[in-house]
């Protein structure tokens, strides 16, 4: 063999073998682009020319159109929205830009439908940076970007249900951070989502508490136990308090996330969080709701459509003092004592408006007790069952305060009569329906001298007197009318439909039934009363002018002597003017010299001797000239000018008998009306003695005149008086005597020196067998007393022969002499004397 021949044998032999290397490598190389299912490019910068493997040229339908590949056909196949991507990932890399050229986006095969394909490639640059080559392979990765895109479709549905979820998700790592948390758990801790992240359940922000209120530490916390100890907790109830302070309760369970790979590694914890607050308050509230049913101490019934009792709270069953087994399918409205009538109309009122209230009778033990019951319908809150709602609470005692205030109101709590508001309501409702036909009479009565008796017997008595005096005209009245008390010892009766015959009948009836002696604790008291008279619609047609009149013609009626009852007129108001004139004159009347004093002399017909002299009191007013004591003495008690005025006759008086003692050797006795408020004063004794002492006057020469009605009022400090006098020395006479209606026991128990037969017997004495009588009587008691007896006001002979006949020697009035002024008793008495002797 040349050695030509053995180098081309050597050739062909490594030839052969370089053949068999590359198809060796090109097998490998095809065997590795088949099995990675890569295709591969080659691109030629300068011709654009590109080559691309064989599989993918068929993948994309690329056959026919590359006979002359160009890179013009590929970027036409690339997705118009990816291209510019494309283009700017290629330049970058071609500009020196980028090491590799990457880059993924769709390309459309022959069908027109698109694949996915990850794009890499690296280019050959020449000495002056200039691509001479450029090639790469590319990926189809369409079904891992369909799985990326369904993953993430996936994770977005379920990004979706858990920010929709109303419970609260909280996930953590397993360091027991925060790695994920929905909305509704960011809502019930009061953060905002990102807030939560990277928070831990040690951390110091949280304020959580347990359901009894005491703190709950994050190492307690369900998450954190479940984390160390992968064991799931459930149901666990805590009160979260957000930044602003809300307190929101939530119910947590956990469960542990496991590592996929070993599933027992910890991985993180899930927890998810019911907001249960609103639960939570209804909680209370039925809880409050059920002690309020159990504990309120009003009733409530629960009844069910046909009003039976399905449930009772204690309070009812309490007040029922029944077993509440017993009670319960009860009708409701049996418990209450009503008729079956008006039981029926509380139905039928519950039905047509929903509601019903009012009072209802309950009896239980005897005992009647008022309830105020209000039935309310309703119905179930998931259906339209009907029940009832029946509050009621006993106002029994409530009705009886009110009962009293009405009558506090309305009624004197001393006599239970209505008072003056009541009276003024009653009246103004009787004017309105005023006719000719139908006269109202309004009759003022007041109590004479109840002030003395108030005074001197004390107020209990008073007021027992003012309560049987109220009896007293009311059963002297029709039912039908009406009587009030005013205040103090007035009291007003109204009554219609009557003439002034009939009135007057009534008026005489309250006198009367007044007049009869009361018996009060111990005691026997005699009062009159004065009533005065007006009516409607003669006199007046309003409440006012009404009350005026008979407020004058009451006044008039106490002038007039007491005891009596006086219609208004037209005079009477003048003469309550006078009375008014008359009080204010008397202050002036006293400081001012207006008063003097009259003496009338009383006579023995036997021995024809002035026996005894009577001081009377007179007033000169500068307007109204002499007025007598019946006109001021009375007004002068009432105002409680009589001590004063007293105590100035008294040093008149004495003064007088002081002068007459000086002149006249025997003086007869001088009598001085006293006032039974007089004997009231407790100096009375002391002020008489001082007198005595001042005047050096005879103690005998004084007698005091004390009318029945002072021993009426047996106080102490009147008896003290009538005791004292007598045991200064003088003597005491009763004046009036037979006018009052005392118990005569105290003629013998005090020195009374005299009894002077009042004149209202005397008067008519000749033709009234009955003050003839009296006067019989009243002598006899004398004598038998050994009393001496005096009868007053003797006016004519004819008076005089009967007396001298019932044996009467001693006597006063104008028979004999009026009264007179001091000078003239001096004169008078020297007569009688000088013929004496
Ligand atoms: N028509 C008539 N009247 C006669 C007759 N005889 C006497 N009188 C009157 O009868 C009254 C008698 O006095 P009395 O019964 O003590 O009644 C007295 C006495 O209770 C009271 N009184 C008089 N002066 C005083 C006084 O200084 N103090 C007190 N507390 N009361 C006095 O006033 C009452 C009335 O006194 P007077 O008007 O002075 O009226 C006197 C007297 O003037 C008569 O024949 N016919």
């Amino acid at each position: 063999m040349s050695q030509m021949d053995e180098v081309l044998t050597h050739l062909q032999k490594e030839n052969a073998e370089l053949k068999q290397q590359f198809q060796f490598y090109r097998e490998r190389y095809e065997l590795s682009l088949a099995a990675s299912n890569d295709g591969l490019w080659d691109w030629d910068p300068n011709t654009n020319h590109l080559f691309i493997s064989e599989r993918w040229k068929r993948t994309l339908g690329l056959e026919s159109e590359i006979l002359d590949p160009h890179l013009s056909i590929w970027e036409s196949r690339v997705h118009p929205e990816d291209l510019p991507a494309v283009k700017e990932a290629l330049h970058n890399h071609l500009d020196g830009k980028t090491e590799q050229y990457s880059a993924i986006y769709r390309i459309r095969r022959q069908d027109g439908s698109y694949i996915t394909i990850q794009d890499r490639g690296k280019a050959i640059f020449d000495n002056d940076a200039n691509p001479v080559r450029m090639a790469g392979c590319m990926t189809d990765i369409s079904e891992q970007i369909q799985q990326q895109l369904a993953i993430e479709k996936n994770e977005q549905h379920l990004r979706t249900i858990l920010n929709c979820m109303s419970e609260g998700i909280l996930v953590l790592d397993k360091e027991g951070q925060f790695l994920y948390s929905n909305p509704s758990f960011s809502k019930v801790v009061g953060l905002s989502v990102e807030q939560v992240e990277g928070k831990t359940p040690l951390d110091p922000h949280w304020r959580v508490i347990h359901a009894d209120g005491s703190p709950y530490p994050g190492s307690e916390h369900p998450s954190w136990i479940t984390l160390k100890t992968g064991k799931p907790i459930h149901n666990d109830i805590q009160g979260v308090y957000t930044p602003d302070g809300k307190l929101n309760w939530i119910l947590a369970n956990s469960e542990p996330m496991l590592a996929p790979s070993t599933e027992k590694e910890i991985h993180g914890v899930v927890v998810t969080f019911t907001d249960i607050t609103d639960q939570i308050e209804k909680e209370k509230e039925l809880s409050l709701s059920a002690k309020v049913f159990e504990n309120l101490r009003e009733s409530i019934l629960i009844c069910d459509a046909q009003m039976k009792i399905v449930r009772a709270n204690p309070a009812f069953i309490e007040s029922t003092g029944l077993h509440e087994s017993v009670i319960l399918s009860e009708a409701m409205l049996f418990q209450y004592e009503m008729q079956g009538g008006e039981r029926c109309k509380i139905c039928n009122s519950v039905k047509e408006n929903g509601h019903w209230s009012g009072e209802c009778v309950r009896i239980r033990n005897h005992r009647q007790r008022i309830d105020h019951v209000s039935i309310t319908l309703t119905n179930d809150t998931y259906g339209d069952t009907a029940f009832y709602i029946v509050l009621s609470s006993d106002i029994t005692q409530q009705k009886e305060s009110e009962r009293k205030i009405q009558e506090l109101a309305y009624f004197d709590s001393l006599t239970g009569l209505p008072n003056r508001l009541n009276m003024l309501q009653t009246l103004t409702e009787k004017l309105v329906h005023i006719d000719k036909k139908n006269q109202i009479v309004i009759i003022l009565i007041d109590i004479d001298r109840f002030k003395t008796i108030n005074d001197s017997l004390g107020h209990l008595i008073g007021d027992e007197l003012l309560i049987m005096a109220a009896k007293r005209i009311k059963t002297v009245i029709r039912t039908s009318d009406f009587v009030c008390r005013m205040g103090g010892d007035e009291f007003i009766a109204i009554i219609d439909h009557v003439n002034d015959q009939q009135t007057f009948e009534t008026t005489n009836r309250i006198l009367q039934s007044l007049r009869i002696p009361y018996h009060i604790h111990g005691k026997r008291i005699m009062i009159t009363a004065s009533l005065g008279i007006s009516r409607s619609p003669n006199d007046g047609l309003t409440v006012e002018e009404l009350l005026k009149q008979a407020d004058s013609a009451m006044y008039h009626a106490k002038e007039n002597g007491r005891n009596r009852a006086q219609f208004f007129d037209n005079e009477i108001s003048k003469n309550n003017l006078f009375y008014l004139k008359i009080e204010n004159g008397l202050h002036e009347a006293v400081t001012g010299g207006q008063i003097y004093i009259q003496y009338q002399p009383q006579f023995n017909y036997q021995t024809r001797t002035v026996i005894g002299i009577e001081a009377l009191m007179r007033w000169k007013h500068p307007e109204e000239g002499i007025l007598k004591p019946s006109v001021f003495i009375p007004i002068a008690e009432e105002t409680g000018l009589i001590t004063s005025l007293g105590y100035f006759l008294l040093d008149i008086v004495c003064k007088q008998i002081a002068e007459w003692q000086k002149h006249i050797t025997n003086l007869p006795t001088i009598a001085i009306n006293l006032s039974p408020k007089q004997f009231l004063e407790p100096s009375l004794v002391k002020h008489v003695q001082q007198l005595i002492e001042h005047y050096e006057i005879k103690p005998n020469a004084l007698e005091f005149e004390i009318t029945e009605s002072a021993f009426m009022q047996e106080t102490e400090t009147t008896l003290a008086n009538i005791n004292g006098l007598a045991n200064l020395g003088c003597r005491i006479s009763i004046d009036d005597f037979g006018t009052g209606y005392s118990n005569l026991s105290y003629l013998k128990r005090f020195p009374i020196h005299m009894i002077k037969i009042d004149k209202s017997f005397i008067d008519d004495i000749r033709h009234d067998n009955d003050d003839k009588a009296i006067v019989d009587a009243v002598i006899r008691l004398a004598e038998a007393l050994n009393i001496t007896c005096l009868a007053e006001g003797v006016e004519t002979k004819e008076q005089l022969e009967i007396l001298k006949g019932m044996g009467c020697e001693n006597i006063q009035g104008f028979l004999f002499s009026k009264p007179l002024h001091p000078r003239l008793i001096t004169e008078l008495i020297k007569q009688h004397q000088s013929a004496d002797n």
